[in-house]
C-alpha cells in the first residue's frame, strides 16, 4: 500500500543524549499529527535500542545499512535479521553514501534488497543522479538503470514492503534543493520504470530526499508523485523534524 513516510537518516551523528531527547519530543508530538504520516527514526546501528525504547512503538525504526550475508564471519558487520530483533521496521539501501563511500554497486544492492525483504523489512531503497549525470542530461536512464538493477530480486508478494527514495547526489548536504517540479518529474519517471519491471507502481511509495527543510517541506509533498521524504541534517533537530513530518498534506 502507497504511504505516506517521512523518515530521519542520522547518518554517523547522534549519542544516547540525542535518541533520547529528540525521539521523545518527536514521540510527543507525533501524537497530534493527523496527516497518517508514517515517522521513522533511523540511527546508528549502535543507537537502535535506544532509540525503540524511546519510541515505545509510536514511531518506527529503521537501520541504515545492512549485511548481504545472513551470519557468520564478517567482524563489523550488521544483519538485516539483527535489526528485525532490536525492533527495527525499515532499512535503507543504497544510499549514495554507501554507493559512492563504500563502493556499493547495483549488484549488492539488489542482493541487500533480497535479504531485508526476506527478513521481513520494509526495504528503503535509495537511487539518484550526480551532478555530471544530470548536466549531461542522463538523471533519468541512470535513476531507471539503479532502479532496475537494483530492485532485480524482489518477489510478487514483497513489493508491498518496496519503497523508493529518489536522492539527487548534489542535493544531500548541500542546500540545494531540487525544485518541487524537477523532483516531481523524476519521480513520475520512477513510477514508470516500477511498473515496466512488473511492480505495483502506483502502491510503490517514493520519498524525496536532499536538503529537505522545514520551509521547503510542504512544496515538495504537495506533489502527486512525491509520498513523502528521507531527511538527513534536518532530522538531527527535534523542531525542525516535526515540522517537516507536519508539512504532508492530509489526505493525499
Ligand atoms: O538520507 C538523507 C539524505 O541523504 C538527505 O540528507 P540531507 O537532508 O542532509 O541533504
Amino acid at each position: 500500500m502507497r504511504r505516506k513516510i517521512v523518515a530521519g537518516n542520522w547518518k554517523m551523528n547522534g549519542s544516547k543524549d540525542l535518541a533520547e531527547k529528540l525521539v521523545g519530543y518527536v514521540r510527543s508530538e507525533a501524537g497530534s499529527l493527523d496527516n497518517g504520516v508514517e515517522v521513522v527514526i533511523i540511527p546508528p546501528a549502535i543507537y537502535i535500542s535506544d532509540v525503540v525504547a524511546q519510541a515505545a512503538g509510536d514511531l518506527a525504526v529503521g537501520v541504515q545499512n545492512v549485511s548481504g550475508w545472513q551470519a557468520g564471519a564478517y567482524t563489523g558487520e550488521v544483519s538485516s535479521g539483527m535489526a528485525v530483533d532490536q525492533g527495527c521496521g525499515y532499512a535503507l539501501v543504497g544510499h549514495s553514501e554507501r554507493r559512492q563511500l563504500f563502493g556499493e554497486t547495483d549488484e549488492v544492492v539488489a542482493d541487500k534488497v533480497a535479504r531485508v525483504l526476506g527478513d521481513g523489512l520494509v526495504a528503503i531503497v535509495c537511487v539518484g543522479e550526480t551532478l555530471e549525470q544530470r548536466e549531461a542530461g542522463d538523471a533519468e536512464a541512470v535513476v531507471a538503470a539503479q532502479i532496475e538493477r537494483g530492485l532485480a530480486k524482489v518477489e510478487v508478494s514483497q513489493w508491498e514492503r518496496v519503497v523508493v527514495a529518489y536522492e539527487p547526489v548534489w542535493a544531500i548536504g548541500t542546500g540545494k534543493t531540487a525544485t518541487s517540479e524537477d523532483a516531481q518529474a523524476m519521480h513520475a519517471s520512477i513510477r514508470k520504470v516500477l511498473e515496466g519491471i512488473g511492480a505495483p507502481s502506483k502502491d510503490v511509495s517514493v520519498l524525496y530526499g536532499g536538503s529537505v527543510k522545514a520551509d521547503n517541506a510542504a512544496a515538495l509533498f504537495a506533489e502527486p508523485d512525491i509520498d513523502g521524504g528521507l531527511i538527513g541534517g534536518a532530522s538531527l533537530i527535534a523542531e525542525d523534524f516535526v515540522s517537516i513530518c507536519r508539512a504532508m498534506p492530509a489526505g493525499s
